[in-house]
């Protein structure tokens, strides 16, 4: 069963395409990563899927509602970034405690293990925490309400780096037991690529790419041999990134379509490339990096 699902969605500002023609579906109980550098469009899209903000044009079906000003898709969902505020007058405490009365399947004593584990207080207010302990409470909230769709916005910003090996920790191990359908945006895959089962890659409001993350780690491979050699090899190749390691030589990557053994045979060498590098590669801007500005 799709929990959601978007045909043509497409979200401007002031003419500008945030969200571009956007068709995709999201299975029910899944992790998805939805990928995509800076400005690609991943807050706009979580935040039209939490019905915070209207799409401008084409359709957007969560639980086949409309999410926008949709109380059944505000029940039974969370979004959760480092801006979530909640009311100044009540403690961490107290704010579990309105956790518990608001969502139905909310478990505080899950809750209360995560929020002794990282060592809050009930008396702490939630503007007076730093970034990174604010977004670590915001985690515990999101976690706790077990929302049939949990959406996370870049929930690791300002978390050290322990703190976000416990979270993934936790998110794998909490949905395992209790399956429902997560999302979570991230600049890069490299430090989730263990948990999530799908990932939606997104860039100027568009899909890249939307497969199993298996698959995604599959997608390409590094040619690397004399430049001459790679070279010829690369005219039916969709090549994603080239450069030259060293003179005379080629470093090629490409996506892996074609059975690698008969580049192995003719002497280039094959070496797979991670999810997270694919990911940088489908959606760079320009053919050399931040060394070509620097010359
Ligand atoms: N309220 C707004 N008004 C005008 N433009 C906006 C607004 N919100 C987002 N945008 C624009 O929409 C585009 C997508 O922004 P969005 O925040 O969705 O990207 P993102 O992928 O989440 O980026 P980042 O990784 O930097 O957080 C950007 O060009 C951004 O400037």
């Amino acid at each position: 069963m799709n929990v959601i699902e978007t045909t043509g969605l497409t979200k401007t500002y002031k003419g500008m395409r945030a969200i571009d023609d956007l068709t995709m579906h999201i299975k029910s109980n899944t992790i998805t990563g939805v990928i995509g550098r800076n400005g690609a469009g991943k807050t706009t899209l979580l935040k039209i899927l939490a019905g915070y903000i209207k799409e401008t044009t084409g359709r957007v079906n969560v639980f086949s509602e409309h999410p926008f000003n949709s109380l059944y898709v505000s029940a039974n969902s969370i979004f959760i970034d480092d801006q979530m505020v909640f009311p100044d007058a009540l403690t961490l405490g107290e704010l579990l405690k309105e956790g518990e009365r608001f969502y139905a399947d909310w478990d505080m004593t899950f809750a209360k293990n995560l929020f002794d584990y990282f060592s809050f207080h009930p008396n702490q207010r939630h503007k007076q925490l730093s970034k990174g302990k604010k977004t670590t409470f915001n985690m515990i909230f999101g976690l706790a309400t077990r929302c049939t769709l949990t959406i996370f916005d870049e929930p690791t910003t300002g978390m050290d780096a322990a703190v976000r090996k416990d979270f993934y920790r936790v998110l794998l191990k909490d949905y395992l037991a209790h399956p429902r359908t997560i999302l979570i945006s991230s600049h890069y895959l490299d430090e989730m690529d263990h948990l999530l089962e799908d990932v939606l890659l997104i860039d100027e409001g568009q899909q890249v790419l939307h497969m199993p993350m298996d698959d995604l780690k599959a997608y390409a491979v590094s040619l690397i041999g004399p430049a001459a050699v790679v070279g010829q090899w690369l005219h039916d190749k969709t090549v994603l990134a080239k450069k030259q390691p060293a003179p005379g030589m080629m470093q090629a990557v490409v996506k892996k379509d074609f059975p690698i053994e008969q580049a192995e045979k003719i002497g280039i060498k094959t070496v797979p490339v991670n999810a997270g590098d694919v990911c940088i590669h489908l959606t760079a801007k320009t053919k050399g990096g931040i060394d070509d500005v620097l010359q």
